[in-house]
């Protein structure tokens, strides 16, 4: 059997709390995750329930308070190399124009046609004539798809995505989806998403997770998303196999999510 790709195996998160250092709080608790080489795992659950913390174990930005974290079925130790991430909120130096940053990373490996391999990946992306812009000049998609050729670049075998997506308008977020599920078609890495939406999870994954909320949040759900690919995002959501879908999700979200939003509320 081939190891998994990335695997979270009874992950617990204890952080000391901001408000009161002598309190505790326990964001995750005996969280157990694999994703396979190639697959495309979607985890949902309510807000502050712990997908990014969970998702920065993975990356080895974050250790957990106990358990273990396997790459390709190696300890990690220090930073997942074998990653490269996306995160809600883009990272792109604002001095340096689109095409310096996407070679950045490979400039920091010494690759010697780094440019080359970044012009290649922003022409992928649709912004072959960009690559002299500077991050202020580019539209929040632009600047997205610039964030996107910048980790393809690396050649990640796992990508690590933290809500890539939610600050886009409807129309750019469904462009943005269909082009990362056919680039991932391509090459097949395994990718973790995170995402607060469950159309956005179940029109892209193979798999989707669902945490419960928080404190000590664990998955209570796994579902296998058996829609045909290629998926256009737009329109697998008006078939009757993801309505079904979603509404078997949804009964197992629902609750969580009212008692993730009366945490909130208390807070
Ligand atoms: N470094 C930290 N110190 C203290 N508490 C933390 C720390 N990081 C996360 N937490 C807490 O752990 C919980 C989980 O946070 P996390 O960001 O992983 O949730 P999330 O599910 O990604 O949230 P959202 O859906 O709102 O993005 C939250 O209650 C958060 O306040």
């Amino acid at each position: 059997m081939t190891a998994p790709a990335l695997s979270l195996q009874d992950i617990t998160c204890t952080f000391v709390s901001r408000e009161d250092k002598t309190q505790r709080y326990t964001a995750v608790r005996d969280v157990t995750l694999t994703i396979a080489p190639g697959e495309f795992v979607s985890v949902v659950g309510p807000t502050g329930c712990g997908k990014s913390t969970l998702l920065n174990v993975g990356a080895g930005l974050l250790a957990p308070s106990s358990g273990r974290v396997e790459v390709f079925g190696q300890p990690l130790a220090g930073i997942n190399t074998r990653a490269g991430y996306m995160f809600q909120a883009d990272s792109l130096m604002p001095w340096r124009t689109a095409v310096e940053n996407v070679m950045a990373g490979l400039e920091f490996r010494g690759v010697p046609d780094a440019r080359e391999q970044a012009e290649h990946w922003l022409k992928r992306v649709g912004l072959g004539g960009f690559g002299d812009r500077y991050p202020h000049q580019l539209s929040g998609g632009m600047r997205k798809r610039t964030s996107l050729a910048q980790t393809l670049v690396l050649d990640p075998d796992i990508i690590l995505m933290d809500e890539p997506f939610s600050a886009l308008d409807i129309q750019t977020r469904q462009l943005m989806e269909n082009e990362v599920l056919q680039l991932w078609a391509e090459k097949k890495k395994a990718v973790l998403f995170i995402t607060h939406d469950l159309d956005e999870a179940i029109a892209m994954s193979d798999r989707v997770v669902v945490l419960s909320a928080g404190p000590g949040s664990h998955p209570i759900g796994e579902f296998t998303i058996d829609l045909e690919r290629p998926r256009d995002v737009a329109e697998v959501r008006v078939t009757p196999r993801f309505i079904e879908l979603h509404q078997a999700i949804w009964d197992v979200l629902r609750e969580e999510v009212l008692k993730g939003y009366r945490q909130q509320l208390a807070a």
